[in-house]
């Protein structure tokens, strides 16, 4: 558990940075701070792991006031990841991984043996293991990052930004990745972004920080974007808050419709009637395009994972030509499809569940 108790940090110059900071962190969470520049996110994480002395108040980790530890063995339990990745230039991925270890005074050998085990763990190609950081594309050197990190077995990770510099799909990958990972190594977590979206995505809970490090709100990303604490968390959390929303809502419940489909070897056969639409499909059932009752092709869709969430659910409606979202099984073919309507109905029912619950 990290706790900070009536945090506050004044720069030299003036500056208050972070202001009367009080936020417990639980073991094993996924803490994400969160809030536009400036608002003191990374003074915060960096003074849990004492790159920072805050001017007043106390940090402690699982009880313990963080000042009365020395640094270097308080860092030792304390993984850190940064935007840029930080990896050593000249060392190839696989020593910059078993860094640590040796410094801790694990054997080279032992150290490279376990940096691989971790590389293959994060979901880096091993292939890549000999390389040296600038051969390396932007995402997998996060990942070697992400691996650097855990090499030591931290039970705390502090990660700064560490997916603001790649590109949208590659973050998305990576976000998908430390989901996984963590659901598997259950770490103490802080995250800094200042990406509202992957916040709620990634956070077990959410720090909203505002203008001269003050804290808004505290809370789990759901109450965040239905019950935001203040103007500013409502003005930070943005107008599609709804819409975010629908991610922490199952679309398990929703009845799949049939969608009529066609193999692409079929379709030169195929006779449909003014204003239907079919799902053309690959030889084993996964969701190819749509073609419309002129024979014209279009490109399919986001696609839904049945018994994902309703915000998949709704893109996939909404992004699809024929207005029919694509559920696919985890095998990738498809199950059946989903329109726009199906997803609101679903969300007024439960929302109306939720009221006679609280009645
Ligand atoms: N060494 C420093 N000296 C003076 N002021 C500083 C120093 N480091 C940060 N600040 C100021 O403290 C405030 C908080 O900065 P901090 O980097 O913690 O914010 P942040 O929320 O992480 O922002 P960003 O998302 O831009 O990194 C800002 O006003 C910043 O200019």
């Amino acid at each position: 558990m990290i706790e900070f108790s009536d945090v506050t940090k004044q720069y030299p110059d003036g500056t208050i940075a972070v202001d009367g900071l009080s936020l417990t962190i639980e073991s094993g969470s996924f803490t994400v701070f969160v809030g536009p520049s400036g608002c003191g996110k990374t003074t915060s994480m960096r003074m849990i792991n004492r790159m920072i002395a805050p001017t007043s108040g106390t940090i402690s980790v699982d009880g313990k006031d963080i000042t009365t530890s020395n640094a270097v063995q308080l860092r030792r339990g304390m993984g850190y990841v940064i935007q840029s990745a930080g990896l050593l230039p000249h060392r190839t991925v696989v020593d910059n991984v078993a860094t640590v270890p040796v410094l801790q005074g694990v054997s080279r050998r032992a150290a490279r043996k376990s940096a691989l085990e971790v590389l293959e763990r994060v979901g880096l190609d091993l292939a890549l293991a000999t390389r040296y950081p600038a051969q390396l594309s932007g995402g997998q050197q996060q990942r070697v990052g992400v691996a650097r990190a855990l090499a030591a077995d931290p039970p705390i990770l502090l990660m700064d930004e560490p997916f603001s510099a790649v590109d949208p799909v590659v973050r998305e990958d990576l976000q998908n990745e430390m989901q996984r990972l963590q659901a598997e190594l259950r770490k103490t977590i802080v995250f800094v972004t200042h990406d509202i979206d992957e916040a709620v995505k990634l956070g077990d809970k959410v720090a909203v920080f505002g203008r001269g490090g003050v804290l808004q709100q505290y809370d789990e990303p759901q109450k965040v974007l239905a019950s935001p604490a203040t103007d500013f968390v409502a003005d930070f959390v943005g107008r599609d808050r709804g819409y975010r929303g629908l991610s922490f809502r199952t679309a398990g419940h929703i009845t799949l419709r049939e969608v009529r489909t066609a193999t692409e070897s079929r379709l030169k056969e195929l006779e449909t009637r003014t204003g239907e639409w079919v799902l053309v499909t690959s030889e084993d059932g996964a969701p190819r395009g749509w073609v419309d009752w002129n024979g014209t092709v279009a490109a399919g869709g986001s696609l839904f994972p049945a018994g994902g969430d309703l915000r998949q659910a709704l893109d996939s409606a909404i992004s699809s030509p024929s207005g029919i979202g694509v559920a696919i099984d985890p095998q990738g073919k498809v199950v059946g499809g989903i329109d726009a309507a199906d997803v609101l109905d679903q969300l007024a029912r439960q929302r109306r569940t939720e009221r006679s619950a609280q009645q």
